[in-house]
Parts: structure tokens; C-alpha cells; sequence
């Protein structure tokens, strides 16, 4: 069980949308970059920069060395000023007239979001989500090998899937602790999302992806990541009312959707 419990080590949603409320936080510890340590990069720029790595490595492999702010910004669907703006804050300027080295911004990315070294992930709830998850083979790739896989159903439990066997729940904290897994995923109904969180977080887990609908209750040093799918299309689902509310004004510059009176 965890012993304290608090929100500041709770659950934060996966920001929504380019342009969400900025929430700042602090560069994790990273050995190889001692200078960066002290700065504070904005949630939002986070996500984003993990969205540049992905456009990055993808240029790197058709053989791309250089380019462009407005190249980059482009293939990664922000505004180019945006993207300097998060590049700023991990010390990524560009040279003038050449603008950015692919190899070179990979790795300043990839020790700002700490995936110099791989992260071993441990994946609770092996139903239809903990199945797609175990068996995806795009997590290995990206720094998280899928190590270990838990279950309460004894059907399940002993039965590899995506290679590897499930284990019983009752063996979290022993096989996380020997695994060294340190992102726990929960993928288990709501109402046994904390006990598990629980068993994670005796096992040395401290990061956590939940896909539950549930808040849980952790540690302050244990980090929550809820994912939300339902939120992501409640989100869509505000802009498309916006922009039907806001052509239905008629030529006005402002939109009224749900007493919320937005200007475009
Ligand atoms: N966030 C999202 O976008 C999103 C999308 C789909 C599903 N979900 C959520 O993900 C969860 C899983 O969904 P699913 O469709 O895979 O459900 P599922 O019923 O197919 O699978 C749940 C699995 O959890 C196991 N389980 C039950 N109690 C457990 C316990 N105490 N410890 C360990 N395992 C336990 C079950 O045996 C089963 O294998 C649900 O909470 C669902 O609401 C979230």
C-alpha cells in the first residue's frame, strides 16, 4: 500500500490540444546534462517535443541532415514561431541560413526527455487494451521494451502474450522490483485501478500511464499520466460545436457555444 498519498504526484491528463493552458515542469534529472537541469520547460512544449523527435527520426532515416524551423514545423503541424519557442527552451537555436541539424536536435531531445537509456514498462491488464498494448512493437523501438504483463484471471495468468508470459497480480511488486520497471500501465476496469496502482508503487514503480476513467491516489514522487480517449473526442467535439456555432453567427467575429463566449 502506498503510504502517502497526495495529488501533487497525481493524475495529470495528456495535454489535449496545441494551445492547451501551459503547465510548467521541471526538466527531470539528467546526468548528462547538468546545465539543463535547472530549467523549466511548459507541459504542452513537452508533449510537443516528443512530436518533433518523432518527425526528426523519421527525417533522419530518409536521410534528411538538415532543415528548416518551418520545415520542422510543418511536418509537425505547429506554427514555426511555437516551434522555436519550445526549441529555446532546450538551448536548440539553429544556425542562421541552415537552420537545424536532424542528428543534432535528435539527441538534445532525447536527453531532455531522458531516453538516452530504455525504460522497461510493465502493463496491468491484459484484456483488449493490454492485449493491443503488449503485442504493439512500436513501444521496444522507442525506449520502452514491454517486460513484464500481470492478470488477476487465472485463464490468462501463465498464457505468453506478445511472447511473454502473464503473471499474477500477486507478484507486482516482487517482478517489478527484479525487472526494474519503472512506467507502470494500467489497463484493469476502474474499481481495481488503485490497488494495482498500489502494488506498482510497492514494486519502486514511479511512473504511471492510466487508462482507467479513475483519479488515483499516489506518492508525491510517484508520476500519474491519465489517458483519456473519451476526453480527446469530447475535446474535437467542443471545437467542431465552435466552428458550427461561430458560421452560424453570421459574419459575426464571435461564437457562443454553452455560455462560453469565444473569440476566434
Ligand atoms: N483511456 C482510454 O482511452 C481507454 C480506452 C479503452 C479502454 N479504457 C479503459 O481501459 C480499461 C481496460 O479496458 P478493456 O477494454 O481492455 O477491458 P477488458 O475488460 O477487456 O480487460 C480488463 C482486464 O483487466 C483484468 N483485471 C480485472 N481486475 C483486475 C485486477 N484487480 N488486477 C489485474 N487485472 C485485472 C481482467 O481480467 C481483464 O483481463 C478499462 O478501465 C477501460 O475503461 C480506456
Amino acid at each position: 500500500m502506498a503510504a502517502a498519498r497526495g495529488q501533487r504526484g497525481g493524475d495529470r491528463d495528456v495535454p489535449a490540444a496545441p494551445g492547451a493552458a501551459e503547465v510548467t515542469m521541471p526538466i527531470p534529472p539528467i546526468a548528462d546534462a547538468p546545465m539543463q537541469r535547472a530549467r523549466a520547460i511548459p507541459e504542452a512544449a513537452v508533449a510537443r517535443l516528443a512530436v518533433y523527435l518523432r518527425v526528426l527520426s523519421g527525417m533522419a532515416e530518409q536521410g534528411i541532415v538538415t532543415l528548416s524551423s518551418e520545415e520542422l514545423a510543418a511536418a509537425a503541424g505547429v506554427n514555426s514561431a511555437k516551434l522555436r519557442k519550445d526549441l529555446s527552451y532546450i538551448g536548440s537555436y539553429g544556425t542562421r541560413g541552415v537552420g537545424y541539424e536532424v542528428s543534432v536536435l535528435v539527441d538534445q531531445i532525447e536527453r531532455i526527455l531522458g531516453l538516452t537509456r530504455s525504460h522497461s514498462v510493465a502493463v496491468v491488464g491484459i484484456g483488449n487494451l493490454g492485449h493491443a498494448l503488449a503485442n504493439y512493437g512500436g513501444f521496444p523501438s522507442r525506449g520502452f521494451p514491454v517486460a513484464a504483463l500481470f492478470d488477476v484471471d487465472p485463464d490468462l495468468v501463465g498464457v505468453p502474450v506478445g511472447g511473454l508470459p502473464v503473471s499474477h497480480i500477486d507478484d507486482i511488486p516482487r517482478i517489478c522490483t527484479e525487472r526494474e520497471i519503472s512506467i507502470g500501465v494500467i489497463a484493469t476496469p476502474p474499481a481495481a485501478a488503485q490497488a494495482v496502482c498500489d502494488r506498482l508503487v510497492a514494486g519502486g514503480v514511479a511512473s504511471i500511464v492510466n487508462f482507467a476513467p479513475v483519479v488515483l491516489q499516489v506518492p508525491d514522487h510517484v508520476e500519474v499520466r491519465k489517458v483519456d480517449l473519451a476526453v480527446e473526442l469530447q475535446i474535437l467535439s467542443f471545437h467542431v460545436a465552435r466552428r458550427a456555432d461561430s458560421m452560424n453567427v453570421n459574419g459575426s467575429a464571435l461564437g457562443n457555444v454553452d455560455g462560453v463566449v469565444i473569440g476566434r
